[in-house]
């Protein structure tokens, strides 16, 4: 297929070349697409094996961020670390550089994003460009060579008039921040071209996705991970949100199957092309219980950002995400205990290396 010889080209090129030299991007704007080439419409994560010749081809953006190393790692062990290139307007830390293809990528540049697929080549002003004109973007590239699209959308594309508990996959969606009306407009647009020109469009809505390996960039749900680190290195903890706020969160694993899942999913066992998915809901309240279980001097104490609160308070406290599961068989594995023996497990064992070295 033409997009499989044209995104091989972007994979000898990144292969040859050197580190790339832009600077970071300081503003953590959320965006995440991967596009994968068809594949068969009998495909299951369980059951299919592709051959060496048939493996998908996909393109991360936005892929230096919380999620996109850790869902390359993901499909590189599955199509192979050659087939799957991360790409980002940072510069990758050396690690993620030598572990794979990447390219320079930035969604708001038509032509260059055109020519990655071709084979040639929190600011509110920002995060609308980004999440906005880089969709666009990707909307229309994916639909002129036939790629199957994955956009991550989440509990903020919700607002203070959606149903709370639960909240269904279909109900109002008036939220009030520009984030989660620029998801409301991805979930829309993809729809509308999935309607209207047959792009294959899926789309998933996370929950707060809770992982050890990357520092927590200021979100909403952040509180859930930013606890972890306090809790092993000073054994205090100050938390934004009121102690009873309860939104529904994730384990990075659980949210990295899922988008393998239901972008592998036969095509006629999707009666929508937006799902909510969900693993569990707490509160600060129990999530400190749990870790004090493993750590029971942990201090915690609340300063409440109100800017934040009115945004949680604004978001689902339970996701209900029956279609999901009926659908295409989404299962969660990690509820609130694994998910804190994990995260501390995997923490601690970090902080401990940092000491001994
Ligand atoms: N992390 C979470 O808890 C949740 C994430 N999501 C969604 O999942 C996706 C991934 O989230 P994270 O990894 O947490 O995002 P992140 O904010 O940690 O990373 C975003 C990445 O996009 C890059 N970027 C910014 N402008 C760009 C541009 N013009 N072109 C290309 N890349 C650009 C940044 O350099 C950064 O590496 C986002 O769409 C987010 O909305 C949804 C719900 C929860
Ligand atoms: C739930 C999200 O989309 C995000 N992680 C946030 O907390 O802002």
């Amino acid at each position: 297929m033409p997009v499989v010889r044209a995104l091989n080209r972007v994979v000898r090129q990144a292969l040859a070349a050197p580190p790339c030299g832009y600077q970071p991007l300081a503003v953590a704007v959320r965006n995440i697409s991967f596009s994968p080439r068809q594949v068969t419409s009998d495909a299951s994560f369980h059951s299919v094996s592709f051959s060496e010749t048939d493996h998908p081809k996909v393109l991360i953006t936005g892929g230096l961020g919380q999620l996109g190393v850790g869902l390359a790692k993901l499909l590189r062990k599955r199509f192979g670390k050659n087939n799957v290139i991360l790409s980002d307007i940072r510069k990758p830390p050396s690690n993620v550089f030598h572990s794979g293809p990447f390219i320079y990528s930035d969604i708001l540049d038509y032509k260059n994003l055109r020519e990655i697929v071709r084979g040639g080549g929190g600011e509110r002003a920002l995060a609308r460009a980004v999440n906005i004109t880089g969709l666009h973007n990707i909307l229309d590239i994916a639909a002129e060579h036939g790629l199957r699209l994955f956009v991550p959308s989440t509990i903020g594309a919700f607002g203070p008039t959606s149903p709370r508990n639960p909240t269904p996959d279909l109900c109002v969606q008036r939220p009030r921040t520009i984030y989660g009306v620029s998801k409301v407009h991805a979930e829309l647009m993809g729809e509308y071209y999935h309607h209207r020109y047959g792009l294959d469009f899926r789309c998933l809505r996370y929950p707060g996705i809770i992982s050890a390996d990357s520092q927590p960039g200021g979100g909403t749900t952040d509180y859930a991970v930013q606890i972890f680190h306090d809790a092993v290195k000073t054994g205090k903890f100050e938390c934004n949100l009121k102690p009873d706020t309860r939104l529904p969160m994730m384990y990075i694993d659980d949210c990295l199957r899922a988008t393998l899942e239901v972008m592998e999913a036969p095509a006629d066992t999707l009666s929508m092309r937006t799902y909510n998915i969900n693993a569990m809901s707490f509160t600060p309240e129990e999530l400190a219980r749990e870790v004090q279980r493993q750590l029971p001097d942990l201090q915690i104490t609340y300063d409440i950002d109100h800017v934040r609160q009115a945004i949680a308070d604004s978001w689902p406290m339970n996701f209900d995400d029956d279609n999901a599961r009926r659908d295409w068989g989404w299962k969660h594995e990690y509820d609130l205990p694994e998910l804190v023996q994990t995260m501390l497990n995997f923490i601690g064992a970090e902080s401990r290396v940092a000491q001994a070295s």
